[in-house]
This record gives structure tokens, sequence and C-alpha cells, in this order.
């Protein structure tokens, strides 16, 4: 089903995870894409691999701008030569560990580089984005499921970069209400894109759990450390909620459409999840079933600043969004 008018969407950070598989969807659904990407996490081969999958015909909607967002000569380059509909606002560093030992360079990149832009936005009068925030928004939740509405806090200057960005958004909506701003709070974004063409292919040993499994799976690490074996959840591992991305790209369809349909939306943070919480030991044990392949374990004490269990309440995305 294609758009009836023509938008104009600037993906930031468009060549990455979660960046390219939403591009796919959104090229898909009738929108014209533009991406800009500094390259710094993803390669530009992903970006022809997009094209691959849409074709010759919607390839010719997608633009792609090497850029970074702590320059605004780059933002104000792609402002000043064409109309953005909306923005869809993915660009940001995102390991938590790099995040402890080189917080400045996180902060630079993220916060620096939002503002940028929403300076840039203000200036050519585009006031609707889409923001990529994070479950890490609720810290060690106090109940689960998580609710919008719990208390926010962050355990790392990288969450804590979530949380400023999610601030910033309330005080520039608070100011000037006729911005219209969806936060997504994805919980943990796993799998690829059916024809495996694109996909999560972290440079250097992963932290994630996923691709951590996949690259024993394919004997590049010999185990699996599996940290904790006591928590108090049923198999003693850590429990989260790990939402397939494709269904993740499909979110940010449903959350533009939102943007565009309802002036009243405001400021409105979503969780994105599945609403059920899955363990470590559970996500070896069907990530073996379908792969028929061994994945070795070894049982290890808990990763310091890991929380028990999160999984999403998705109650408010199904509701307002239509998104499950
Ligand atoms: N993957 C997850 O587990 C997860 C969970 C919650 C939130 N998020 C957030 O979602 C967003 C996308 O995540 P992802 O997994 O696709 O990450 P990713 O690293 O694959 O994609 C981010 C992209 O942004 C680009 N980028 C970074 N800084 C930039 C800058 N200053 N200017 C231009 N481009 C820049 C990178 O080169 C990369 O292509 C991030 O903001 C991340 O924090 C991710
Ligand atoms: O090699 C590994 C990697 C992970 N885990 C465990 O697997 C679970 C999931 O860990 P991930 O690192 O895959 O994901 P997190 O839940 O820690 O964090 C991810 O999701 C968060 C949102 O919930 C934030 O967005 C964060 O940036 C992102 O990395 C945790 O219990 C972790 O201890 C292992 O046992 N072994």
């Amino acid at each position: 089903m294609g758009s009836s008018v023509e938008q104009n969407i600037l993906v930031t950070g468009g060549a990455g995870f979660i960046g390219t598989h939403t591009v796919v969807q959104l090229l898909k659904e009738g929108f014209k894409v533009s991406i800009i990407d500094n390259l710094d996490n993803s390669v530009i081969e992903a970006v022809d691999r997009v094209r691959e999958l849409v074709g010759p015909d919607l390839s010719k909607k997608l633009e792609f701008n090497l850029g970074d967002l702590r320059n605004k000569g780059d933002i104000e380059k792609l402002f000043s030569k064409q109309r953005f509909d909306a923005v869809i606002h993915f660009a940001g560093l995102k390991a938590v560990g790099e995040s402890v030992g080189n917080p400045r360079r996180y902060f630079d990149n993220n916060l620096v580089g939002t503002i940028n832009l929403y300076e840039t936005m203000a200036k050519y009068n585009c006031k609707m984005m889409v923001f990529s925030s994070s479950a890490t928004v609720y810290g060690q939740p106090e109940k689960i499921p998580c609710m919008e509405d719990f208390e926010l806090k962050a355990m790392n200057p990288y969450g804590r970069t979530k949380l400023f960005l999610e601030e910033i958004a309330r005080d520039i909506h608070g100011a000037e209400p006729e911005w219209r701003i969806v936060l997504l709070r994805y919980f943990n974004p796993v799998g690829a894109h059916e024809s495996g063409r694109i996909g999560e292919d972290p440079k250097g040993i992963p932290n994630n759990l996923m691709p951590y499994i996949q690259q024993v799976a394919v004997g590049r690490l010999p185990e699996l450390n599996v940290y904790g074996h006591d928590y108090p959840t049923e198999d003693g591992s850590a429990v989260r909620d790990y939402i397939h991305v494709m269904d993740l790209a499909d979110g940010h369809i449903a959350a533009l459409r939102k943007l565009f349909a309802d002036p009243k939306i405001g400021c409105t943070a979503y969780n994105l999840g599945t609403g059920r919480g899955t363990s470590v030991l559970e996500m070896v044990a069907a990530f073996e079933k379908a792969s028929g392949k061994k994945i070795p374990i070894k049982l290890c004490p808990r990763r310091s600043g890991d929380a028990t269990a999160v999984y999403a309440s998705t109650e408010r995305a199904e509701k307002e969004l239509g998104w499950k």
C-alpha cells in the first residue's frame, strides 16, 4: 500500500542496523527517503543492498548523503535543497561499555548531533520527528512490564544521552507546541531481513547477546558466556524482551503515520517490544532449535549494571499506533 501523497523523510543513521531495515519498509510504503550517515558504524554496501532489495524503481526514491550531524553544515546542505515532511533520527553511538570509558564522545555525538538537527529542522520549519530512544531509560525497573509513565533513570553515559534527549524533546515541545515528536523506546532488537542481505554485523567482538550467539554458531567464537545464572528468574538467567527488527521497522511506519495524522500527538513515548520476557538460556535453546547447531555455553558471574528482568507493556503502542 503506497501513501497517496509522496512524503519525503530524512533518515539519520539510515545505513545502520535498524535504519536499513526501516528504509526498506519506508520505500515499500511509498515514501521518498534521504539518508544522512557518517558511516561510523556502518558500510555503504548496506545501502547498496537496500537498493537491491527494493528494486530499481523504488531505488530512485532513495538518496544517500555522507555527512555528520555534528557538522551543522552537513545538515543545512540537505535542508536547503529539499523539503522534508519528517525526520526519523537513528544516528547515534550505542555501546554501553564504550560510553563508560569515553563519555565525552557520547555527549558530543549523541547530544550535539541531535541539537544541531533540531536547530536546522526549526529553521526550515520541519517539526515532526521520530526519535530512537531505548528501554535503557527505565534503568532497573521496579516492576515489569515497563509502562511508559514509569520513573526514568539511566545507569550509564549512553543511557543518559537517551534520557537527556528525551527531556530535550519534551522541553522543545513544551516551548513550541507545534512540534510533533514520537519517542520510540526499543527493547532488544534482533534478527534480520528475511533475504539475509542486510542484518546486524557489529565490528569486533559483539556486546549483545544475539550477535554473540551467531558468532559462536559460525565458529568465530568458541562459546557463549552466560552472564548470571543466579537471578531470581525461572532458570536463573536474565530476562529481556527481544523484538524482531522488521517489526521494529514497521513500528516506525506506524509512528510516522500517527505523526502525520494526529495534530495532538505532542511529544509522546511508546515502548516497542513484544511484551514477552525471554531468558538468556531460552534464547540459546531457541537458537539451537532453529539452526540445528549446538551453542556451547559457559556460566559466568552477572555482568555489572545488568537488570534482572525487563520487558515492555505494549498497550500504548497497540492502542495508539495500531502496532503489535
Ligand atoms: N540496536 C539496539 O540494541 C538499540 C536499542 C535501543 C536503542 N537503539 C538506538 O537506535 C538507533 C539505531 O541503532 P542501530 O542498532 O541501528 O545502530 P547502528 O550503529 O547500526 O546505526 C546507527 C547509524 O548512525 C550512524 N551515525 C552515528 N553517529 C552519527 C553522526 N554523528 N552523524 C551521522 N551518522 C551517524 C552510524 O554510522 C550508523 O550507521 C541508535 O540511536 C541506538 O542508540 C538501538
Ligand atoms: O555475551 C553475552 C551477551 C549478553 N548476555 C546477556 O544477555 C542479556 C541481553 O544483553 P544485551 O547486551 O544483548 O542487551 P541489554 O539488555 O543489556 O541492552 C540492550 O538493550 C537495552 C534496552 O533494553 C539498551 O538499548 C542497550 O543499549 C542494548 O545494548 C543480558 O542479560 C546479558 O547479560 C550474555 O549472557 N552473554
